[in-house]
């Protein structure tokens, strides 16, 4: 059975995006995003999962760059999951007053996705970023004499037997977070059923000049296409150099998608298609304590 790697290890957020998006296939957890993405192009694993939007923090722009410079790996799938995040500590630590945790670790995304939080309740915790909140979840589970505590999910609590100081730290409600599949084509249906068809695209502009991005902007208005998000992420070729990660509400295949985008290039701008797929919206959480 085809495997897939996602950003591990088991109990992050990735893991039950990857069992909603895969359900029968072998999961392998990979340290960090660059690592799951440079497996699949490197053709170790057919299938990849990783997190690309959050509705709090906006984008994960190590997907986003990895994917445009360092993995030439097209998109297969999408999926929009719910994200609760809890605080977690080692049981020998779960009785101790939360303004009294010297440190907070987790995943950047997540510390931002609870910051009011933070000041009020742990104001002289250090942060830690680590690669994922799992990841987090387990040094902490390492360290029992240690005053410290992390944000992730329940899965990530439940599996490694940390003690569950509060659930829903997140400051706001309707924090959703979109994750992706990578590589090849999903040879079975997920667990959920798709909402609809959209694809992501890569645009550099020719040249500075006024009008270049309204230009782009007119070819898809003028073809009904409309975009889900447009995301400016430096080229990294120098300061205010920028290229547009644009997701369509269209598939690349249609006949109005294709026209735009001949359009589009024949204004001199380059396009990279990351490919069509389908949006899969959640609708119930997987069970992850059976796996
Ligand atoms: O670290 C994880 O659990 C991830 O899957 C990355 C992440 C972190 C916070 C919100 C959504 C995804």
């Amino acid at each position: 059975m085809d495997s897939v790697a996602y950003l591990g290890p088991q109990g992050t957020f990735t893991f039950e995006a990857a069992i909603a998006l895969f359900p029968k296939n072998e999961r392998v957890p990979y340290p960090s995003i660059p690592d799951v993405l440079s497996a699949v192009a490197q053709g170790k694993v057919p299938h990849g999962v990783v997190p690309v939007e959050n509705a709090i923090e906006g984008s994960v722009n190590l997907t986003l760059d990895w994917l445009i410079h360092h993995a030439d790996v097209p998109i297969t799938a999408e999926l929009v999951y719910p994200i609760t995040q809890c605080l977690m500590a080692h049981p020998q630590q779960g009785n101790r007053p939360l303004q009294d945790f010297s440190r907070v670790l987790s995943h950047p995304q997540a510390i931002a996705q609870c910051q009011h939080f933070l000041r009020k309740h742990l104001p002289q915790a250090q942060v830690e970023f680590v690669d994922s909140t799992a990841a987090a979840a387990a040094k902490v589970r390492q360290y029992p004499e240690e005053a410290w505590a992390a944000i992730g999910p329940r899965s990530a609590q439940e599996l490694t037997g940390l003690a569950l100081l509060k659930p829903d730290i997140q400051d706001y409600d309707n924090n959703f977070t979109r994750f992706i599949a990578v590589g090849e084509p999903l040879t079975r249906e997920p667990s959920v059923s798709p909402a609809y068809q959209k694809s992501s695209l890569l645009v550099a502009l020719p040249s500075d000049y006024p009008g270049a991005l309204y230009k782009v902007l007119a070819s898809f208005a003028t073809h009904g296409i409309n975009l889900s998000r447009i995301e400016s992420r430096p080229t990294k070729t120098g300061l205010g150099n920028y290229h547009f990660f644009i997701d369509a509400e269209q598939s690349l295949d249609h006949p109005a998608m294709a026209e735009a985008l001949r359009e589009v290039e024949a204004g001199g701008c380059q396009v990279r298609r990351f490919g069509s797929y389908f949006c899969y919206p959640f609708r119930q959480k997987p069970i992850v304590k059976t796996y």
